[in-house]
């Protein structure tokens, strides 16, 4: 048997949804670049899913389904109400909410094509009233509900904070969750995929894959970031931060990637994003440390920042609790998870590899009563 540490580079399904091809990022064949300038979140959904573009039309009648199932069933909300609100990460709560929405939804485990394309849309509709209804309720607020003539990312705002948001912030979340949305067979990718290809339901395959997006790792990076660029809190801080972590071959959160080795497409959109929306609030710094950041790390290491390492300023400067970031990268993904786990059951194969065993050789079994 050859053991390859981490899967890396094993080629384990085909797949029609994205692709990365010499650090190319596409989405059904258009380049990611195109779809960040160009795209709202609802027509990549909509690509990701359709593996095509919606037409005007289309358009419109998708909008609107995912517009008439975004309330959350009050059981929900309910629920949030009985947990130890200010001990629970967002992110546990959005995982147990998708568990939970399960129960309330008579279509759960019907397994027709129809029945979980319904579902799908279901629960990325709902995924924002999650998010924001969480977060409100923790603050002693009540939910928001959301208001049919917004968009997918002024809605999450709007529900975020009860104020319609600026031209600027929609352009900025809206960007982020076209980023976001897909990315071939990364772990919460696959992780839906082996869930589901064990015939289970679809809110079980975005249940596991929330709990693969938690890790530092891979979702759970983004808040990583943040958290040491409040540490860092000064430019001057910054090369004695950066250098003594790496002296002491710490990982810096938000640089790396399995896959890309020139840099990931995607971070120079969120750079950007990061230098406008710091300018705006007065608070340029963060961009500023994230460049000095990017500069050292890329000297030492050769290491790109990654999607998530940018991300965590634009969030913050759009007034973003720190712990809702990677909740908010699951409101994206959730599109791309839902895209692979319809086409898991398109052509489904039960996902199980094999293991090299490395543990002791045959033993004789000895009862309790004579062991020594
Ligand atoms: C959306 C996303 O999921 S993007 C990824 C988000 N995750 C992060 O930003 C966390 C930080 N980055 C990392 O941990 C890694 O780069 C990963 C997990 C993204 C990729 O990991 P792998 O491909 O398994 O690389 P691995 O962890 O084996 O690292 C290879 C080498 O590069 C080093 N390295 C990799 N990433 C970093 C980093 N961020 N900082 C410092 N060193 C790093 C490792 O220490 C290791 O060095 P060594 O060979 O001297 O031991
Ligand atoms: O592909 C990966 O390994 C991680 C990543 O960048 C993503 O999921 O967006």
């Amino acid at each position: 048997m050859t053991v390859t540490r981490g899967l890396e580079g094993i080629v384990a399904t085909q797949s029609s949804i994205s692709s990365i091809i010499d650090d190319t990022l596409t989405y059904v064949g258009y380049d990611i670049d195109d779809l960040a300038e160009n795209a709202s979140f609802e027509e990549v959904i909509y690509l990701l899913w359709h593996r095509s573009l919606p037409t005007k039309a289309q358009l419109e009648e998708f909008k609107s389904l995912l517009a008439e199932n975004a309330e959350l069933p009050d059981e929900v909300l309910q629920h949030f109400k009985m947990y130890p609100i200010n001990k629970v990460h967002p992110m546990a709560a959005l995982r147990s909410a998708v568990s939970l929405l399960s129960l309330y939804d008579e279509e759960a485990d019907l397994m027709d094509e129809e029945a979980n394309y319904r579902k799908a849309v279901r629960l990325q509709a709902k995924m924002p009233a999650i998010v924001t209804s969480f977060s409100r309720i923790r603050k002693g607020l009540e939910p928001v509900a959301p208001k049919k003539d917004l968009g997918f990312a002024a809605n999450f705002l709007y529900m975020l904070t009860g104020e319609e948001p600026e031209d600027i912030a929609i352009e900025a979340f809206n960007k982020a969750l076209v980023l976001h949305a897909d990315h071939e067979l990364n772990a919460s990718t696959f992780t839906a995929r082996v869930c589901v290809a064990t015939l289970s339901d679809v809110y079980s395959g975005v249940t596991a894959a929330i709990g693969a997006l938690k890790g530092p790792l891979h979702g759970g990076a983004n808040e990583a970031v943040m958290k040491m660029l409040s540490e860092i809190e000064t430019l001057d801080n910054v090369d004695p931060y950066i250098r003594e972590k790496l002296a002491n071959k710490e990982k810096i959160m938000g640089f790396g990637h399995r896959v890309y080795r020139q840099g990931d497409p995607r971070a120079k959109h969120l750079r950007e994003m990061s230098k406008r929306l710091t300018e705006l609030t007065g608070e340029p710094h963060w961009y500023e440390m994230s460049t000095q950041i990017e500069g050292i790390v890329t000297g030492e290491k050769n290491l790109p920042p990654n999607v998530d390492f940018y991300s965590a300023s634009v969030y913050h400067s759009l007034g973003i609790d720190h712990d809702l970031f990677t909740p908010i990268f699951a409101v994206s993904r959730v599109s791309g998870w839902l895209a692979h786990i319809l086409e898991q059951y398109e052509n489904n194969r039960l996902i199980r590899p094999r293991a090299e065993y490395t543990g002791p050789g045959m033993q004789k079994y000895v009862t309790v009563e004579n062991r020594g």
